[in-house]
């Protein structure tokens, strides 16, 4: 029972099939109308909501993969390959200051987008899976520049003042493989995720279920990945696995899903279905309001991140980090 197949919306190319089954149960992420006021409420309380009708991108809804080889111009984009359907995310620069031998899951590979379309027409089972990850920047050709010119950037800004969001960052341009999986992990960002072509089935956690997500430490490559595979759940190592409760929603073209800042989040490529295409815009949290107590999860989450850097900055050792804290808690902080 999840939360995505009580509801599978009759008009829609996927059904349950193409969602694999995993232990944990989800509800539903309210589908609703940007003009909805529940909608703008559930931004505002930092809760995830699919917005059917922002007409956010829908200059870009034509980004199939033709129309990217002819525009995206002859610059190099990033695309990552995975020997499996997973593409878990490393920080390239924590590899060095990560002491222990660290064997990047994903090898990166810089490529021209029509390289990038040979290699995902020519793919055959046995083959590296490949996901082109690029930030949108002024390498790109003239065409994607005037269809971005024309998203629905009066309903953003509105959004972002509204919310007291701090600035845009970036705008992450993903074209990937049918299947294609980015496990668990959150962003220190929040985000608006436009999908554009193909469907993504979106699976999120709240940030109060840290404890049961395990994230790596602050200072290891995977920082802010979980160290859980869903597919294999070790329930001996992370025994908190038995309480994890989600939410989900597939998205389609048109579709844009609010991922709150601190979110853990897992998107699928549906099998079956076609690469997909989907672009994100990612932005900085915003100035912190006048602290108020309790303190939000997403806070404490910030302050556990602090305190992980600090002590690393103090011991200089990543070993004894953990080493510390165990003293710092075991029979006296119970
Ligand atoms: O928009 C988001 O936040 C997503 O997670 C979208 C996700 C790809 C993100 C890759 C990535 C993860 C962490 C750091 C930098 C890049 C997908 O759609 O497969
Ligand atoms: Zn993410």
């Amino acid at each position: 029972m999840n939360g995505t197949t009580d509801t599978v919306p009759a008009d829609q190319p996927w059904d349950e099939s193409h969602l694999s089954k995993y232990f944990f149960h989800t509800d539903p992420i309210p589908r609703l109308s940007c003009t909805d006021p529940q909608a703008l409420q559930l931004i505002a309380q930092e809760k995830p909501v699919v917005l059917t009708d922002t007409k956010l991108c829908d200059t870009a809804l034509k980004w199939d993969l033709d129309y990217l080889a002819a525009n995206m111009g002859t610059e190099r984009y990033m695309v990552f390959l995975s020997k499996n359907h997973k593409f878990k995310y490393y920080d390239e620069a924590k590899i060095k200051l990560y002491k222990t031998n660290f064997v990047p899951p994903t090898r990166r590979l810089d490529m021209t987008f029509s390289e990038f379309v040979k290699k995902l027409r020519d793919w055959k089972p046995g083959d590296e899976r490949v996901y082109l990850q690029q930030g949108l920047n002024n390498t790109v050709g003239q065409g994607i520049v005037v269809d971005f010119l024309q998203f629905n950037w009066q309903w953003l800004n509105i959004q972002q003042k509204t919310n007291n969001w701090g600035p845009l960052t970036s705008n992450l341009l993903l074209v990937g493989m049918e299947g294609n999986v980015t496990p668990v992990h959150y962003d220190e960002q929040q985000n608006f995720f436009c999908q554009l072509v193909g469907y993504k089935r979106c699976i999120l956690f709240a940030p109060e279920q840290y404890e049961r997500l395990y994230p790596y430490p602050v200072y290891h490559p995977h920082d802010r990945q979980s160290q859980v595979d869903f597919n294999e759940p070790d329930l001996e190592s992370f025994p908190g696995l038995e309480g994890l409760r989600g939410v989900e929603a597939v998205v389609g073209p048109g579709d844009v899903l609010y991922i709150p800042m601190y979110w853990w989040h897992q998107i699928e490529s549906l099998p079956c279905l076609g690469n997909t295409v989907s672009v994100n815009f990612w932005y900085k949290g915003g100035p912190t309001e006048k602290i108020e107590y309790p303190l939000k999860p997403r806070q404490k989450l910030a302050i556990m991140r602090n305190v992980e850097k600090m002590l690393l900055e103090a011991l200089k050792e990543p070993a004894e980090v953990g080493s510390l804290l165990r003293s710092l808690v075991l029979g006296r902080y119970t």
